[in-house]
């Protein structure tokens, strides 16, 4: 099972992925990351959405995640290890990579 990365690890993979930040807010406390896209429309957020979720599948690594019209938040967390781990990281790279594909 994946591991939590600590503090550190975390801060220093988050330096590497645009736009992904430690979860604030309600969430605060939380062991998560998150972000929101901002799409051109909808069509663009919700294909953006499709191919994601195909990715996550393919990983049994799922977001937590919300759209409304053209944005899309996400939020990541690894459940079955009670906060971020390498997965999260790993999914997070790779809807970045997604994201650059759509028109934004
Ligand atoms: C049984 C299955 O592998 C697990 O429940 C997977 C599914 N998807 C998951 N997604 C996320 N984000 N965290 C998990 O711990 C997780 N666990």
């Amino acid at each position: 099972m994946a591991e939590r990365l600590t503090a550190e690890a975390r801060k220093q993979a988050l330096g590497d992925i645009a736009g992904w930040t430690e979860v604030q807010g309600e969430l605060q406390g939380r062991d998560a990351i998150g972000k929101t896209f901002i799409f051109k429309d909808f069509n663009e957020a919700f294909g953006f959405m499709t191919r994601a979720a195909l990715i996550a599948e393919k990983m049994d690594h799922h977001p937590e995640w919300r759209n409304v019209y053209k944005t899309v938040e996400v939020v990541l967390s690894t459940h079955d290890a009670g906060g971020v781990t390498e997965l999260d990281i790993r999914l997070a790279k790779a809807m970045n990579a997604i994201a650059k594909l759509t028109p934004g």
